[in-house]
């Protein structure tokens, strides 16, 4: 069954908002962190790799038990790079100790988004920590040297369509690759810290090269030092995905709404919130500078 969110007693949007905004300052103050790209893009990716563990068939991992604070889940080879952010959230799991550990590493996600100029992403409290044995075995998050097959296959476990995945997969604009996380090697030039469809126009506009990297790893470069793995450059290739691809590339409003919709989706895949009330959109710190 799916797990039931539990309302954090007397919490309302004013205490998750102070939560946002210190993230958000912590954000702003720490800017020189992986040659000035910041924090935001790996906030992004511990949102999305504690979320991606979910397996719908028995409802285990997910977002929802926080199991990402056990070493198994953080020693994972796949989660390589991520305990960057996770240092960086616990002076706010400290300053915040009613937010659970789920709640926390989603909100962070949805806090980076925003202060990089992306969607407002709604969002819903109730995750509640779970106990270290119903932590997720390893090897459950995908593998970026594969094709489009392999990606509609590996998104299917989640109950995603061809067009939520192409969406989600645009926040592939945000950060780089490192060598020594994943095996694949980007460019800073061309990293962002700011949310864009550009990974979608530069998917259709670059002359992209398959080449093997300095670990032995093939992904495609492009002249202007752009590069893309085999699972971002499998969504020209496979005729369904492209279509999306197009669509992102030319409409950056449409991208924008459908990323929200999977991204709330992906985060709170397998958790029942029930009666617990419509979801919060905070304000982003520019928005309250009274
Ligand atoms: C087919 C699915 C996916 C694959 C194979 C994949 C693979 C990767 C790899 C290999 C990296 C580089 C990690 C490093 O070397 O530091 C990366 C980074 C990143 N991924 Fe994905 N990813 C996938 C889906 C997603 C999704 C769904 C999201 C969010 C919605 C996402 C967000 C990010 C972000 C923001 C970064 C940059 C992190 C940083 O700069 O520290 N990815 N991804
Ligand atoms: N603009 C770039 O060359 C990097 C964009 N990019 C493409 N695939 C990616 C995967 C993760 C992070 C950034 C990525």
């Amino acid at each position: 069954a799916l797990h039931l969110a539990k309302a954090q007693d007397g919490k309302s949007l004013e205490d998750f908002q102070k939560v946002y905004n210190a993230i958000a300052e912590k954000l702003r103050d720490e800017d020189e962190f992986d040659g000035y790209i910041g924090y935001g893009p790996n906030l992004v990716r511990l949102s999305w790799h504690v979320s991606g563990t979910f397996d719908k068939n028995d409802n285990s991992g997910g977002s929802f038990g926080g199991t990402y604070r056990f070493k198994k889940e953080a020693d994972d080879p796949a989660n390589k790079g991520l305990q960057n952010a996770a240092h960086f959230l616990e002076p706010i799991a400290k300053k915040f100790p009613w937010i659970s550990h789920g709640d926390l590493y989603t909100l962070a996600g949805v806090t980076a988004l925003q202060e990089m100029q992306g969607p407002k992403i709604p969002w819903r409290p109730g995750r509640v920590d779970a106990d270290e044995k119903d932590t997720p075995e390893n090897g459950r998050l995908p593998d970026a040297s594969q094709d489009g097959s392999y990606v509609r296959h590996y998104f299917g476990r989640f109950g995603f369509t061809d067009q939520e995945i192409v969406a989600l997969l645009g926040a592939h604009c945000l950060g780089k690759t490192h060598l020594e996380n994943s095996g694949y090697e980007g460019p800073w030039g061309a990293a962002t810290n700011t949310f864009t469809n550009e990974f979608f126009v530069n998917l259709l506009n670059e002359n992209w090269k398959l080449e093997k990297n300095e670990a032995g790893n093939k992904q495609y470069n492009s002249e202007k030092g752009y590069m893309m793995l085999p699972t971002d450059y499998a969504l020209v290739q496979d005729g369904k995905f492209r279509k999306y691809v197009e669509k992102y590339a030319k409409d950056q409003d449409a991208f924008f709404e459908d990323f929200k919709s999977a991204y709330v989706k992906l985060l709170e895949n397998g958790i029942d919130f029930g009666k617990l009330g419509k979801a919060y959109v905070f304000k982003t710190l520019d928005e309250q500078d009274s």
